[in-house]
């Protein structure tokens, strides 16, 4: 690829209290670039997506390493300063989406207080972006989507209004972690197109972990590999897939059932 970097990480260590939980971990994300981190539970992916946004909650600290976006530091920013990046030029879709968005309202005042945070627009303004995002994913009856709650959604069609949601304030770098988990196979196909949807209409990287190698090979130019901790392996799709060089990497493969086009 031959864009510049986004983001780059160098040698970061996160831990929790005194228990290391990422370790040493560089890499980098270049514009427009899909990569996706495949690892077991527990291996540290969630806390590497959250170190990036500062989201490790009390417990979770960067404790060496450098992290930054577009040139600028990350780790010494104050949290002003992350919360109005935070939407606005890095957006994070989780595994259950319901949890991430506000029950008591409704998807249209969802975009609305996304887009609201970070410009200057009125109501109906969002709402119309809104429901033009959501055409766009052909998505039906996006008047009657706009009016629902998150509960009243299936699962997902909620994981897909929320990464339009996320992506309202056009962020340069989407981070999704286990975006797919939760949903059964059909759907998740549903939602890795609007992810791959997104990049297209917005030019966004997008940086995704899973546990499932499957989905990481269906959406990632460039796949790394996480092991307790530690990124084992790292390198474009194909080669990944084809050579693998770590043991488990290699293991992951052998269980990944063979698809049309990895
Ligand atoms: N808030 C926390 N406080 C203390 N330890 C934590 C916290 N969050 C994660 N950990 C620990 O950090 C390690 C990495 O967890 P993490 O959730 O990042 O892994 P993961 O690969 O995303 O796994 P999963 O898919 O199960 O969430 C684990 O040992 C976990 O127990």
């Amino acid at each position: 690829m031959k864009e510049k970097a986004m983001l780059e990480l160098r040698g970061v260590n996160v831990a929790y209290r005194e228990n290391a939980a990422v370790r040493n971990v560089s890499f980098k994300v270049h514009e427009k670039e899909i990569v996706g981190i495949v690892g077991e539970s527990g291996s540290g992916k969630s806390t590497l997506i959250r170190s990036i946004i500062k989201l490790l909650g009390n417990q979770g600290q960067v404790t060496a390493g450098e992290i930054s976006f577009h040139g600028r530091k990350l780790l010494d920013l104050s949290e002003g300063e992350m919360r109005r990046i935070r939407g606005k030029e890095i957006a994070l879709v989780i595994q259950h989406p319901e949890l991430a968005l506000d029950p008591l309202w409704t998807i249209g005042n969802l975009f609305f207080e996304s887009m609201r945070f970070h410009g200057n627009i009125s109501k109906k303004q969002a709402l119309s972006l809104a429901e033009e995002l959501l055409s766009s994913l052909s998505l039906k009856d996006t008047a009657r989507i706009l009016k629902s709650y998150p509960f009243e959604l299936s699962g997902g069609m909620c994981q897909r209004v929320a990464i339009a949601i996320a992506m309202a304030n056009g962020p340069r770098l989407l981070l999704a972690d286990e975006p797919t988990s939760a949903l059964d196979v059909t759907v998740q196909n549903q939602v890795i197109e609007t992810l791959l949807q997104m990049r297209e209409m917005f030019q966004t990287a997008i940086l995704m972990v899973s546990h499932n190698m499957g989905v990481i090979a269906r959406l990632a130019d460039t796949v790394g590999v996480m092991y307790r901790g530690e990124l084992v392996e790292w390198g474009k799709k194909d080669d990944v897939l084809h050579h693998p060089s770590h043991d488990y990497t290699k293991a992951l493969v052998r269980a990944t059932p063979k698809m049309e086009g990895t």
